[in-house]
């Protein structure tokens, strides 16, 4: 049956389907599912496993979405399937057959779809929007949005709102102005387009509408013009503000003695309006970013309970930069930010009004390094890397014990700054960079944080950087994924691992649970890949034999019979 906006504005609430990237628009990742818990885990096992074949694999990021019994995935190269959820059959696949000279900065993943009436959509890697029918997986309408030679792709997973599908942009390494779209999600008609760096204008019904905020004040010249600010993440949708939060990534090029200024919207969490694609409010997590901290990530509606009993309707993110923010949701006012990794060297904190206090000795090409405005400069190490102290890999929130989980990494850099000029279609970053460990057993660490008061709960360390999205229940579990291969599932309070499973290759996919004939379920995509292997430096080296693979597996607790 054709799924509705009710419906989806229901998916975090309904345990027999996932409608949404992040299970609700809100992207919290937590079900009210109970069946599998702490005492019963232990006995999960699998009950099909579904490939995702192809001569290539590499790393498979994406999150499955279940409706009528369907479970529809994407997978590297811009592919997608239908399958059956009870069996495992493939019921139709579509594959996008991209053009040679694609340019995604990071591997060729892409991270889930999204469904709205009878339709199936997804990003490619040319950056258009395809939708399919659900039943048959025929083309119905296909969209580019924008060029794929200037260094455009689309990784993320769409989001449907009032009809509307949104989609953020990537390309940030090759000086691409970001933008979020909302198109007719029956016709794909093109709504509204909102580019997300100060100065460029947007559109509305095709007409030009106007830029929130001073124009272009943030940046000299015409930098604007190549601000990257990629919106490759995608975003979240609060019903009860009726906002949009997107996240916008890092200023092009990474080099920060180029382009003076706070260089807005870069590195910054939006709210926009998805009625007009205007921009409320923002905060930028990284002014004038020089590390690429490609604050992208997700932010995430949550009420926040004081320790008054005062609640605030409130919105968390978990920086790439090391920090984790709380702000009012409404208004965009900052609220807290508190550090969740063991090392922030660029900053010592932010102050009251949400500033960040710089330590400037680690700014990359800073003059007591011997650099300065020619972009050039020693080697400085600092941490958190510029892969971050979390990546794009999704959070979540529980209802249950009102804590957040954030996958995140511990591990540095060596930076530096050299010149570099713009040019269409080329990498934009005057940086040269090595990621390194900062400890010698782990990188990886699951840490459950209490966003009224930033302190670690628990904290779970894995020796490779833990690069897969994260799940909890009402059943007091956490699922996350290894690049070692297993997906495992940790008890909400204390951070014990109560299970875990082998899928024989890297998961760095987010985990998805539901119900189905009073059985609970539990799906996850295994593939290694994404950005470690490719741009991880010294870690890269530690984690290169891992096996690749592509294939979703599905969980299930035996039956009693
Ligand atoms: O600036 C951009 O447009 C952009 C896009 C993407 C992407 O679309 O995957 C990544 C990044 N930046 C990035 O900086 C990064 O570390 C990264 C990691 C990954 C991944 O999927 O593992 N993608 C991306
Ligand atoms: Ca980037």
């Amino acid at each position: 049956k054709p799924v509705t906006d009710k419906d989806i504005l229901a998916d975090a609430e309904t345990t027999g389907d996932v409608l949404t990237y992040g299970l609700g628009t809100e992207a919290q990742r937590f079900s009210p599912l109970e069946l599998v818990n702490k005492d019963t885990v232990k006995g999960l096992v699998p009950v099909w496993a579904f490939s995702f074949g192809g001569e290539k694999q590499r790393g498979q990021e994406s999150q499955p979405l279940v409706v009528d019994g369907v479970i529809y995935v994407t997978g590297s190269y811009s592919r997608i399937w239908a399958v059956d959820a009870k069996t495992g059959k493939e019921l139709w696949e579509y594959n996008a057959r991209l053009p040679d000279g694609i340019m995604p900065c990071c591997d060729v993943i892409n991270r889930g779809a999204a469904v709205y009436g009878d339709k199936v959509y997804f990003g490619t890697l040319d950056a258009k929007i395809v939708a399919l029918n659900r039943e048959t997986g025929k083309v119905v309408w296909s969209k580019a949005i924008e060029d794929y030679k200037a260094g455009y792709s689309i990784t993320n997973a769409p989001l449907i709102v009032n009809g509307m599908l949104i989609t953020g942009v990537a390309g940030g390494e090759f000086g691409v102005v970001g933008k979020v779209y909302a198109l007719d999600a029956e016709t794909g008609e093109m709504k509204w387009i909102r580019p997300v760096i100060e100065g460029n204008m947007g559109t509305r019904d095709g007409k030009p509408s106007t830029m929130t905020g001073t124009k272009n004040a943030s940046w000299e010249g015409d930098q604007w013009q190549t601000g990257g600010g990629g919106t490759w993440l995608g975003g979240t949708y609060d019903p009860k503000t009726g906002l949009l939060f997107y996240g916008t990534g890092n200023p092009a090029p990474w080099n920060s003695w180029l382009r003076p200024g706070d260089n807005l919207y870069s590195a910054s969490r939006l709210a926009i309006d998805p009625k007009t694609g205007e921009i409320v409010w923002h905060y930028q997590t990284t002014p004038h970013d020089g590390w690429d901290f490609d604050g992208v990530n997700e932010a995430i509606p949550f009420d926040l309970k004081g320790a008054d009993g005062k609640v605030t309707p409130a919105v968390a993110t978990a920086d790439r930069n090391g920090f984790f923010f709380v702000l009012d949701r409404a208004t965009g006012k900052f609220i807290s930010a508190k550090p969740f990794v063991s090392r922030h060297d660029w900053a010592t904190g932010y102050d009251d009004k949400g500033r960040p206090i710089y330590n400037p000795e680690f700014r990359p090409g800073n003059p007591a390094a011997g650099g300065g405005a020619d972009g050039k400069g020693k080697s400085v190490f600092t941490a958190p890397s510029f892969l971050g102290g979390k990546n794009w890999m999704p959070m979540a929130y529980s209802k249950k014990t009102s804590l957040f989980y954030i996958p995140s990494n511990e591990w540095g850099m060596d930076i530096w700054n050299e010149p570099i000029t713009y040019k269409k279609g080329a990498a934009y970053l005057g940086a040269g960079f090595t990621i390194k460990p900062l400890y010698e057993d782990h990188i990886g660490v699951l840490r459950a944080i209490d966003p009224a008061t930033g302190k670690i709960k628990w904290e779970y360390k894995n020796r490779a950087p833990l690069w897969g999205g994260v799940l909890t229940t009402a059943g007091g579990l956490v699922f996350t994924g290894t690049p070692e291969g297993y997906l495992k599932a940790f008890d909400d309070e204390t951070g014990k691992e109560l299970w875990s499973f082998n899928t024989g290759s890297g998961v760095v996919a987010s985990p998805i649970t539901w119900d189905m004939d009073g059985e609970q379920y539990v799906a996850v995509v295994s593939g290694w890949g994404g950005a470690v292997p490719l741009w991880g430096g010294d870690v890269a080296e530690y984690v290169k034999n891992f096996n690749q693979g592509g294939m979703l597996w599905v969980f299930k607790l035996p039956k009693k019979s």
